[in-house]
């Protein structure tokens, strides 16, 4: 479990994080999401005690980073600064991490199988590409076989192939019971693998929510309708619901909010309109989170 705090970070007169607190629970993927420049990184690597926090505390698995005595096997980082010697395989990489920490050689191959990195173990790292990097880096961050894991934008530059197999990777890591938080930029890519989200802007806390319910809280979208007689229809609808909105967005298809689809089918029907489509609109999740994080951009310009 990762438990901020009310972290604050100040650099020179700018707070980047401001009085932050959330809990990360076991046997979730969690999100941590916010535009660029939000503040990601920074609380990130204060969790992990790479930055030292202006005021409040971080804790994991109930004590601070670097109060564990054997910080790898609670856990495991991958962060977008990764130190590797370009001259070292990445088999020796992992070898030599195993054994400044005290952990079982025996682990490595199994890392490495585990990131699908058995075939090019013994293989410079220099030759690597920016997936074979980053699979070496979460080969790292489960070599002491943690309980909670930390990403910062893991799918960074990877090609589809690799984007799959990370979300696997963490939807696994989190059905054996691990603690894992996933950082990102990118909505919709999280949606797909995290089940909840802390969202940050400017350094401040702007939800900490269920993605089930970030999407009820942002409500549906209207409903897409495409018929060969839009202009038929769109008269039909105005009688029957004078209070939709009903806007043409190409010549045989009208979005209409404020009448759901069965209304919207019934007055069709009545008109001997045909339908081509019929279909209730889902809230954009990239919808809800630029809401929200305007919303910061606003709060900001108030208060400076
Ligand atoms: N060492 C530093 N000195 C001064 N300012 C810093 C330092 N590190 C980060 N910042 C500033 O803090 C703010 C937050 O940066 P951070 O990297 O934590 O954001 P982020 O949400 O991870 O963004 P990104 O998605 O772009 O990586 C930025 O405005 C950045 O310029």
């Amino acid at each position: 479990m990762l438990r901020a705090h009310e972290l604050t970070k100040r650099y020179g007169d700018r707070t980047v994080v401001h009085g932050l607190s959330f809990t990360v629970h076991p046997g979730t993927v969690t999100g941590f999401l916010g535009p660029n420049g939000a503040g990601k990184s920074t609380t990130l690597r204060m969790i992990l005690g790479l930055d030292a926090p202006t005021s409040g505390h971080a804790t994991v698995n109930g004590r601070p980073y670097a109060a564990h005595r054997a910080p790898l096997t609670q856990v495991g980082a991958l962060l977008e600064a990764r130190a590797v010697h370009p001259g070292h395989t990445a088999r020796d990489h992992l070898h030599a991490l195993a054994l400044t920490h005290g952990l079982p050689r025996r682990r490595v191959d199994e890392v490495l199988e585990l990131a699908g990195l058995t075939d090019v173990a013994d293989r410079r790292v220099k030759g690597f590409s920016l997936g074979m990097g980053q699979r070496l880096g979460i080969a790292s961050a489960l070599l002491g076989d943690p309980s909670t894991l930390v990403l910062d934008e893991p799918v960074n530059g990877l090609d589809p192939e690799g984007v799959l197999w990370i979300r696997t990777l963490l939807k696994s890591l989190a059905a054996e019971g691990r603690t894992v938080l996933v950082s990102s930029h990118l909505m919709s890519e999280t949606a797909l693998t995290a089940d909840h989200l802390v969202v940050i802007g400017r350094g401040r806390l702007l939800a900490d929510t269920s993605v089930t319910d970030l999407l009820r809280r942002a409500g549906t979208g209207g409903v897409r309708v495409v018929t060969p007689r839009a202009a038929d229809l769109h008269r039909a609808l105005r009688a029957a619901h004078p209070r939709a909105e009903i806007t043409t967005t190409a010549p045989d298809t009208l979005d209409v909010r404020g009448a759901d689809a069965p209304h919207i089918g019934r007055a069709a029907a009545d008109h001997a309109i045909p339908l081509y489509e019929l279909t209730p609109q889902d809230a954009s999740l990239e919808q809800a989170f630029m809401d929200l994080t305007q919303d910061a951009v606003e709060y900001q310009g108030a208060t400076a």
